[in-house]
């Protein structure tokens, strides 16, 4: 704790809002490439929950790159202080009850050690968006691929930058010639036990 800051208990408490709630609260954490499918699935999966009447909240890349990690890029450094600080955030919404859905490209073993340090083991659910790249440039879903082939961007995870697969990941999805519905019924299956 830093100096001269003292950390406040509220009454209300994180297993006030999940009583409440009726389920526990925890984070689903996507990493994969670009173009791997995690957007796709977490936006599917978050439907899903809300509409069985879950507290839940997506955090995506592109969404927290516009506003609060506004002007972190794509360095070793700035990646890690850009998963730092939603890790932070995504800890904030289990504290709230939620289930916290974040689609990350969160490339490095290190930098997911440190996002599952801050969220604590218990309470962190790593899911791999396994799609290789070969398969992640033909979707070019937004035409970045393409942009980093041509050299017009730096940096870029897969081509110019490292993509370090997790190794015990508690989820591991393989999206190519699979439907959409069958990915996202993966990581219902894998939620079922931890909802009844
Ligand atoms: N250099 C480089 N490398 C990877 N991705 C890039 C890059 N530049 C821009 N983009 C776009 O930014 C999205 C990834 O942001 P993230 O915050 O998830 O990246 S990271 O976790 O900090 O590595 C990523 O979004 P997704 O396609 O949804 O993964 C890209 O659209
Ligand atoms: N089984 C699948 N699961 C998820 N996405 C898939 C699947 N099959 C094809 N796709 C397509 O792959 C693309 C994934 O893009 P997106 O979700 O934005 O990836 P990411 O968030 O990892 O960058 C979408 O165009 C989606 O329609």
């Amino acid at each position: 704790m830093s100096k001269n800051i003292v950390f406040h208990n509220y009454d209300v408490q994180r297993k006030d809002r999940n009583t409440t709630y009726g389920h526990p609260s925890f984070v689903l954490w996507f990493t994969g490439l670009s173009g791997s499918g995690k957007s796709t699935i977490a936006n599917q999966v978050e439907k899903v929950l809300f509409e069985s009447g879950k507290k839940c909240y997506s955090l995506d890349g592109d969404n927290i790159r516009t506003g609060l990690n506004k002007g972190l890029g794509f360095t070793e450094t700035d990646r890690r202080e850009n998963l730092r600080r939603i890790a932070e955030v995504a800890k904030l919404f289990v504290n709230a009850g939620n289930i916290c859905i974040a689609a990350f490209v969160s490339p490095l073993i290190e930098d997911r050690k440190q996002v599952e340090e801050i969220i604590g083991t218990t309470d962190f659910y790593e899911i791999f968006v396994d799609t290789h790249l070969e398969e992640c440039e033909k979707r070019d879903v937004k035409g970045l691929y393409k942009k980093a082939r041509a050299g017009e961007i730096r940096n870029f995870t897969g081509i110019s930058a490292p993509y370090e697969a997790p190794k015990h990941p508690a989820l591991h999805i393989q999206t190519k010639n699979k439907k959409i519905t069958e990915s996202v019924q993966e990581v219902l299956n894998f939620l079922n036990d931890k909802l009844q």
